[in-house]
């Protein structure tokens, strides 16, 4: 088809504007629909910074920066280079979370995203072809959107989390734009605030779960499969009694990943990594509290769970230092409405003599004395100073992450946690938090996200033309983030800094190759795991067009 000017223009992978050459210019149809000047990419990223610069806050900050992503890519993200430190925050957490909560009056632009109706299952695999206009999609980013972040059910509004998380992925690790598709599916939603908004863009009706729900998905996976059969399927936010029960359904059949449940898994148990290289500690005297006990919680107890093993425990000598505490207080193999995945990490009544106190994570701390603390909650300041007093009284260097998102839902400050631990904790934050200095000491704190971790195991997965994830890949790749502390500073963070994300996101990509192809997971034939990966890398510069 010959391009014209308009769709030239008006496409984000191939609009340079004005840094089209004369010749270009000549060749494409444009002449005269330009100004007059040609500019350089970096002309065009300083004057797109100036403007990024001048707006007032957060969130316009973002407006102003998906505009710039929904007309030229390239631009987009070779400025998003420039300052991955800056525009993290503000294209993904905690300033999506913004952007999701006003969603549908804010909205302009689809950001090229596949809306999928629980309403209409037959216009499923239309939905994707017309939403990937042939493009050769290697990534899906896939949300439902029923446990954003913390904050719950927002219905197609989510979208936004699933456009954020692509992002990352590009900025990251360098995965070509052009070959990624982020998809909502609107399920309904049961966010009654969204339901009585005349405004609100998605079904106004509750959720649909079940079977109806169940087939959606699965219609939606085999769609998925045969328009883009070179693709890794990303699962984010979905629901708590759907997560696990998707991931366990797929995760053998093709290369998927849940990263809620592994991606945070993955990254928590990097930074503990991390930690007990600070502390010279060994995992297997660690003991470990989850308070919030849904599926990044599970995730990570998983996680740490089949690292034990790998350290030499037995499953249940492994499950001996796991205590999962949920609303209910502790979990008991007899507590009613246990998810299945709290099942698996479910104690024993007879193991403690006060269990029936067991019902407050103040109480559980006070018992178990734990030595890692993990907060997947939603629950805003409950690691409360005397809790966490409590536990350091008892522990050289207390691990304590509270890793709930946004900002204000986070179970306590960094700050706070040094000062009732007399700088002794150490900390990951699922937000980016400045150095915090205290007593003369400044502190590194290492963002807990899932960010460090799913664009590099995404694009070694997909540079090595994987089949499926397995727990030997997850395993290689947790050490090769957690493998990366700098243990000689005072103050050292747990986990690499944010303006290494790049670096680390290669090497986490070459690790998960080389994992795969020593399985033989690979489904065409690798000579070279490092190329494989740098060949893959898409990079932010305009190419000639012909
Ligand atoms: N930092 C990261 O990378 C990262 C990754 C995933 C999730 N998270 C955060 O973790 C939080 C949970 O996410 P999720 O996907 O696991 O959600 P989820 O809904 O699956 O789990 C939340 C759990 O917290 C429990 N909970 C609620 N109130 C509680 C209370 N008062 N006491 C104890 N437990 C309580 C719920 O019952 C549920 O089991 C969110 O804030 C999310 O942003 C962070
Ligand atoms: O989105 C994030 O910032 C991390 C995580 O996936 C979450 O759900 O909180
Ligand atoms: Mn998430």
């Amino acid at each position: 088809m010959t391009q014209t000017a308009d769709n030239i223009l008006n496409n984000p992978f191939l609009n340079k504007g004005t840094a089209f050459t004369q010749s270009e210019r000549q060749a494409l149809g444009l002449t005269g629909t330009l100004p007059a000047v040609v500019q350089t990419i970096d002309e065009q990223a300083q004057q797109a910074y100036a403007q990024f610069q001048s707006k007032p806050n957060d969130l316009e900050k973002r407006l102003f920066l998906m505009t710039l992503f929904n007309e030229n890519r390239t631009l987009f993200f070779h400025l998003m280079d420039q300052h991955v430190v800056e525009f993290m925050p503000i294209v993904y957490d905690p300033t999506v979370a913004d952007s999701i909560e006003q969603y549908s009056h804010l909205f302009t632009d689809s950001q090229g995203a596949a809306f999928i109706s629980v309403d209409d299952p037959d216009s499923i695999e239309d939905t994707l072809r017309n939403a990937a206009n042939g493009r050769d999609i290697r990534l899906v980013v896939v949300t439902d959107a029923e446990g954003i972040l913390g904050m719950g059910d927002w219905g197609v509004n989510g979208v936004d989390i699933a456009v954020g998380k692509l992002m990352v992925y590009t900025a990251a690790a360098g995965i070509d734009p052009s070959q990624v598709l982020p998809v909502s599916i609107d399920a309904g939603t049961n966010n009654q605030q969204l339901l009585d908004d005349p405004l609100y863009l998605g079904n106004h009706h509750k959720r649909v779960y079940g079977d109806a729900y169940y087939d959606v998905i699965d219609r939606f996976v085999t769609a998925e499969r045969k328009l883009f059969p070179e693709s890794l399927l990303h699962w984010e936010d979905f629901g708590r009694s759907n997560a696990k029960v998707i991931l366990d359904k797929y995760q053998d059949q093709m290369p998927t990943f849940n990263d809620d449940i592994q991606g945070t898994g993955m990254v928590v148990l990097a930074g503990i990594l991390g930690a007990l290289n600070i502390s010279h500690e060994d995992i297997r005297d660690q003991k470990f509290v989850f308070f919030g006990s849904g599926s990044a919680g599970m995730g990570i107890a998983h996680q740490i769970f089949d690292e034990l093993q790998r350290a030499g425990l037995s499953a249940d000598e492994a499950r001996q230092h796991l205590y999962a505490v949920d609303k209910q207080g502790l979990l008991f193999s007899d507590t009613p409405d246990l998810t299945a995945a709290q099942t698996e990490f479910a104690r024993n009544r007879q193991d403690f003599n006060n269990a029936t106190d067991l019902t407050t994570l103040a109480q559980v701390v006070a018992t178990v004395h734990p030595t890692v603390l993990i907060g997947t909650s939603t629950q805003p300041g409950a690691f409360t100073a005397d809790l966490v007093k409590d536990m350091a009284a008892h522990t050289d260097r207390p691990i304590i992450f509270p890793l709930s998102n946004p900002t204000k839902l986070a179970e306590a400050k960094a700050l706070d946690l040094l000062k009732w631990t007399d700088g002794r904790a150490l900390i990951a934050t699922g937000i980016p938090v400045g150095d915090v200095t205290y007593n003369g000491t400044t502190y590194h704190i290492g963002q807990g996200n899932n960010a460090l971790m799913y664009p590099g195991l995404g694009f070694g997965l997909i540079a090595s033309t994987a089949t499926v994830l397995n727990g030997e890949t997850l395993s290689a790749a947790c050490h090769a983030l957690g493998g990366l502390v700098d243990t000689t500073q005072p103050g050292a963070a747990v986990l690499p800094p944010v303006d290494q994300l790049t670096d680390f996101s290669q090497k986490i990509a070459e690790v998960v190759a080389q994992s795969v192809v020593d399985q033989h997971l690979n489904k065409e034939p690798i000579a070279d795991v490092r190329q494989a990966v740098a060949d893959m890398k898409w990079v932010p510069e305009y190419k000639p067009v012909d």
